[in-house]
């Protein structure tokens, strides 16, 4: 398994290492799920995203003592005190069908670790996998936003969620994290009125249609009358309960509020799994002062169960942003984790909305309301950074062998949405000539580069990721300020493009130790390809077309016969990366390892079907071809994607690297119509 951090390359140039990823054990998880009587299909979906068999078990005993990378499913309309036999050896999942009909047990739910919800009239299946990736550490996006120098989250006041989601991928245009505002949603009742608060099946059933039309980690947040919400506040033990139950269902961040008993915040703590706790207090007195001793202690109380802490007060002067500016410096001085998210609030406060570097909140004129006096959305803040010298202008370059209007138009609409100030330039390039004299330019701010440069011929590139090292190519290129000028850096986002392309449908344990095939025409067409399977712990790849001699060339072996293809290890994963005209050659192994039965490997008894099946193919050409392997493909049960997918994904990397922002896919896909691939 390659990391990104950490691949070392003797005979390519030393370079500053960058980009260091954590990544995921593949360690097949030990799973229990538990379904709605004959809704069994979500235990074969899950194993199928997991790429593990499944079983159905009679009884927790079976599930118990079976083999651990077995997973299990059982119906949960069982005696709930059985589960009380479960011990620790496998974690255990209820799953509920929204649109079935079935009446949810809570006695279930509170048993159980976690608690996925899902409808069958439209089924996401990436929300699966997002979950299941998420709950299993397998993704940390927490670990990723903690990179990035600013971050932002979007808080959304809808009463109903669905009122959000036609416009969901704008309003969240460079968002890192969505808010939901429990204590907001407003639950309709039979007689006509809203409830007071909104039951869990009610939130839970809000939150699940949120996470699916998002790919941005979920904030739930359960806000109290005192603090600008409308979760009464005579019942603590109401907090704990909603926002428990948030953890079972994998939101990536609870807000807890400060006041919450002692107690409670610490058994949220001790049971939080992989979700983040936001340590948040509110203070709309008008009295609070960010120069009192107690102000620190505030922060170091918020600190002890918070993996964030906030702290937003209202105030009505200047002097209170100075204030506030001294108080962030010294206390992120002494204590530079957990990082501290610091506001004022109200019209006053809003120059500290663009100091604050954490999890700012913005809002969308698309929203119903502002979620608190003095919110700003994305755009003001950009412009505000701009104006005071914060965010300068600069030139970002396409550079490429031909011009194209629908990437630049792309580009400039997200600077336009966001009040960029930067400018988008085409520079055309030509096979041989040198394109350093482009990095030199004045306001010069970054590029990406397409067919990419080799990375031993990018001299003038101080240092290269080790990414862009260990491919041996620069597709993106950086600049990061230093003391008295700027330091570029070569990297390279196309394999991260094919990772996230990879890990939609399936995590990222699916591949560990699994064999790939890799289709080129050579081995720099594929070596964006290899490091991002090496990244997934992929197990031995298959070459055909090319034969691997660089860094990344342990475990890849070149296919050189049909006695060969017939002896291979099946293949989890084909991905072709030939040119357009030839990429017709893949399809007969494609069908020599088409995927047998719906969801491949288990017959749904825990055999082992006739064959295991291959899942996932991915086709990089672009252009006009004769036919579409991807249709081919799908025919034959491959999850198929396209050089679309992986280029917007691509390009969601490229535009947080270049500019900082987060845009999301679906917006990518949106805003950039047929153009941009
Ligand atoms: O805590 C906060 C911050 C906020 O109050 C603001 O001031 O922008 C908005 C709320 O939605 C959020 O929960």
């Amino acid at each position: 398994m390659v990391q990104a951090g950490s691949v070392i390359c003797s005979n390519i140039k030393e370079g500053a290492i960058i980009d260091v990823q954590e990544i995921p054990s593949g360690d097949r998880p030990a799973l229990l799920i538990l379904h709605n009587e004959g809704e069994d299909e979500i235990v074969s979906i899950f194993a199928d995203v997991l790429g593990q068999k499944w079983a159905p078990a009679a009884s927790v005993q079976e599930a118990k003592t079976g083999p651990p990378s077995t997973i299990y499913g059982m119906s949960n309309a069982l005696p709930v005190l059985q589960l009380d036999g479960l011990d620790k050896s496998r974690l255990l999942i209820n799953t509920h069908r929204v649109d079935g009909g079935y009446e949810l047990n809570e006695a279930v739910t509170d048993r159980c670790d976690y608690e996925y919800l899902y409808t069958r009239s439209t089924f996401f299946r990436r929300d699966v996998s997002r979950f299941l990736s998420f709950i299993l550490g397998q993704i940390g996006p927490h670990r990723d936003l903690t990179k990035k120098v600013r971050t932002t989250l979007i808080s959304t006041t809808f009463p109903d969620v669905h009122a959000a989601l036609p416009n969901l991928d704008i309003l969240s245009v460079g968002a890192d994290a969505i808010e939901i505002r429990v204590d907001l949603l407003e639950e309709p009742l039979s007689d006509g009125t809203v409830s007071q608060i909104p039951s869990l099946k009610y939130v839970g059933e809000q939150l699940m249609v949120l996470r699916q039309r998002t790919e941005l980690p979920i904030i739930y947040t359960t806000r109290c009358t005192k603090e600008n919400g409308r979760f009464p506040m005579g019942d603590p033990g109401l907090f704990y309960k909603y926002l428990a139950r948030a953890i079972q269902w994998g939101c990536e961040y609870i807000d807890v509020e400060l006041w919450l008993p002692e107690e409670i915040r610490r058994k949220l703590a001790e049971n939080k799994g992989c979700s983040k706790i936001i340590s948040a207090f509110h203070d709309f007195s008008g009295n609070f002062k960010w120069t009192a001793p107690e102000t620190q202690t505030m922060f170091e109380r918020g600190a002890v169960y918070g993996d964030i802490v906030k702290m937003y007060v209202l105030v009505s002067s200047m002097q209170e942003n100075y204030e506030l500016e001294y108080f962030r410096s010294t206390i992120q001085a002494k204590y530079p984790h957990p990082p501290f998210s610091g506001l004022n609030m109200g019209p006053m406060g809003q120059l500290s909305r663009t100091m604050n570097k954490i999890f700012t909140p913005i809002t969308h004129p698309l929203l119903p309301l502002i979620a608190a006096p003095g919110q700003l959305s994305a755009a003001e803040i950009n412009a505000a950074l701009h104006t005071m010298g914060q965010v300068c202008k600069q030139d970002i370059y396409g550079i490429g062998s031909f011009r194209s209007t629908s990437q630049a138009l792309f580009f400039e609409k997200c600077f336009n949405e966001l009040s960029l100030p930067h400018s988008f330039k085409f520079a055309e390039r030509t096979p041989k000539a040198s394109v350093e004299h482009i990095f030199r330019r004045a306001n010069f701010g970054g590029a990406y580069i397409n067919p990419p440069l080799s990375a031993s011929a990018s001299a003038s590139l101080p240092s290269l990721s080790n990414a862009a090292r260990a491919i041996g190519q620069v597709d993106t290129v950086l600049v990061r300020p230093e003391a008295n000028s700027a330091s570029l850096i070569g990297d390279n986002t196309r394999w991260k493009g094919i990772r996230a392309t990879l890990t939609r449908d399936f995590v990222p344990s699916a591949y560990s130790g699994r064999a790939a095939l890799l289709l080129a025409s050579s081995e720099a067409d594929a070596s964006a390809s290899i490091f991002a399977l090496k990244n997934l712990g992929i197990g031995p790849i298959y070459t055909i077309g090319f034969k691997s001699q660089g860094p990344l060339s342990t475990d890849v072996q070149p296919v050189r016969s049909v006695e060969d293809v017939k002896r291979l290890e099946q293949p989890f994963v084909i991905i072709s990366a030939l040119p357009a005209e030839k990429s017709l050659l893949v399809v007969p192994l494609l069908r020599h390892y088409r995927v047998d039965g719906r969801h491949g490997i288990s017959d749904g008894h825990g055999h082992m079907a006739a064959r295991p099946a291959g899942k996932v193919f991915v086709d990089l050409a672009s252009g006009p071809r004769r036919a579409d392997p991807l249709a081919l493909a799908t025919a034959a049960g491959w999850t198929a994607y396209g050089i679309a997918d992986v280029s917007a994904w691509t390009t969601v990397e490229t535009i947080r690297r270049l500019v900082g922002q987060n845009v999301c896919y679906d917006f990518v896909r949106l805003a950039s119509g047929r153009g941009l691939f």
